[in-house]
């Protein structure tokens, strides 16, 4: 490479604020995306699907004469089953059972128990009516992400879901169809960005109004879904790929250099991050990178991401490895080590957690099980991976039986009374047994 990848050591006077500086990406800084996402979303708020197609002619350059034209039916998905090639259609189904499979392991059960006094306590777990899926299109398709999203929504026992999509010039992926077709999506529509955010949260004449939106997307996506949170529930806001590789020096260089290479090639602005305690280690990876970028096919994305984002970063030894990753809260923490257990104790924040030389991270965005869509940008600190979870809510149980009626009624009272709030005190106490 012409521009050498950032190095940086623990060691060195200025590290805390050369590493703080390396991960700043706020996708909030940018006025002009602000401004520019809060119009779309006023517009198809405003004027419905004509705005919708509006925005999706001016940004993904394909112009229909109506929504219908941008729906996919039920037998297009199933045509683009059956059309995909063999290989693609085993490793489709094969991803997608081992998705439900753990998914699976999410579920929440609805609970209640028994006070002494017969008072019945507990908790209702109810699937979402109806859940929108946004899968990223505009400089990749992702139909992993499509079993990404929809099968922990299915396992959960979501009503509906539906699907959006951009297909930027017209161009239908037929993987992202199939796969839609084996998670069981109710309806797809092909659209993008903010327009498609604005159009699951509002609903219009076309697109149905969701409960909740999830699914990764650029900066577009990230800022109209957080324009939108409140009106509807939304997953997280998911920034850029990232992974961070922490390696003992004994994993082949090349092995590694493609891992990182592997993040870098969704996006310019994704993080890629190796620390290891053997700084001849990092220059062997270093040499690894200059010699494989020039045969990768997105050489220009993996380039601008390494030089602007990436860094090879030297520490003492993997414990303080381990302290740097959680200050990073990585959404994939990647442990090329001869012992991952080990170091698991230490390991605090991390979206996904990639254990031992054979784990490719590429494992856990396809077929490993385990969600992809993992919290990024340091979030990692206080959110989760995708799941189960996110398509359901909970509703609290309350029963009380006279006894308890009574029992709770006194106490419910004072505390009432104390906070001045003689109604909530008088209902409680009409229950009380004189
Ligand atoms: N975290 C995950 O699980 C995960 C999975 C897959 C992808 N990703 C990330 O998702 C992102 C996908 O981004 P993408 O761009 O490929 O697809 P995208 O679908 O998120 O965005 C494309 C849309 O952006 C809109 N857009 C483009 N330029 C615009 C402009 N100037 N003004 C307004 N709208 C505009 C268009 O409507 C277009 O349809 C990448 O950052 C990738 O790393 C994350
Ligand atoms: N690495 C992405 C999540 O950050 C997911 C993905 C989809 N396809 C390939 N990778
Ligand atoms: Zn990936």
């Amino acid at each position: 490479m012409n521009d050498r990848i950032t190095r940086l050591t623990t060691t060195q006077s200025d590290f805390d604020s050369a590493l703080a500086k390396l991960l700043a990406w706020d996708d909030s800084v940018d006025h002009q995306v602000n401004e520019s996402v809060r119009h779309i979303l006023r517009e198809v708020k405003t004027r419905g699907d004509a705005a919708v197609l509006e925005f999706t002619e001016k940004f993904d350059r394909l112009k229909v004469g109506s929504m219908a034209e941008l729906e996919m039916d039920k037998s297009r998905l199933q045509e683009a089953l059956e059309r995909i090639p063999q290989d693609q259609r085993v490793a489709l189904e094969k991803a997608a059972e081992r998705v439900r499979d753990y998914h699976e392991r999410q579920d929440q059960k609805s609970w209640q128990y028994e006070d002494e006094d017969g008072t019945i306590l507990g908790q209702k777990v109810t699937p979402l009516d109806r859940a929108g899926l946004y899968v990223p299109g505009g400089k990749a398709a992702y139909p992993s992400s499509v079993l990404m999203n929809a099968i922990p929504a299915k396992v959960a026992g979501v009503g509906e879901l539906i699907m959006v999509v951009p297909t930027p010039d017209g161009v239908v992926n037929d993987m992202v169809l199939a796969a839609a077709a084996i998670a069981g999506v109710d309806r797809v529509f092909t659209l993008g960005g903010a327009q498609a955010v604005a159009a699951l949260a509002y609903g219009t004449e076309t697109v149905p109004a969701v409960d909740k939106i999830v699914g990764p997307g650029n900066i577009f996506v990230a800022t109209a879904k957080r324009e939108v949170f409140g009106v509807v529930g939304i997953d997280m806001i998911a920034g850029p790929s990232e992974i961070l590789v922490i390696c003992d020096g004994k994993t082949d260089p090349d092995w590694i250099a493609m891992d990182l290479f592997s993040q870098a090639e969704h996006d310019e602005q994704a993080q890629s991050i190796l620390i290891s305690p053997d700084a001849a280690f990092l220059d062997a990876v270093e040499a690894s990178i200059n010699k494989l970028l020039p045969t990768m096919e997105r050489e220009e994305i993996i380039r601008t991401s390494m030089i602007g984002r990436g860094a090879l970063i030297h520490v003492a030894d993997l414990k303080e490895a381990a302290e740097v990753s959680n200050r990073i809260a990585p959404e994939h923490l990647e442990l090329s080590v001869e012992d991952p257990q080990a170091m698991l104790d230490d390991i605090r924040h991390a979206g996904a957690i990639f254990m031992g030389r054979y784990t490719a991270e590429a494992l856990g965005d396809y077929c490993a099980g385990p969600n992809h869509v993992l919290p990024t940008s340091g979030t990692a600190r206080f959110s989760s991976p995708l799941g189960v979870y996110d398509f359901q809510k909970r509703s609290s149980l309350i029963g009380f039986s006279p006894e308890g009626a009574d029992r709770m009624g006194r106490v419910a009272s004072v505390l009432a009374r104390g906070e001045g709030l003689t109604a909530h005190a008088r209902s409680a106490e009409y229950r009380i047994n004189e």
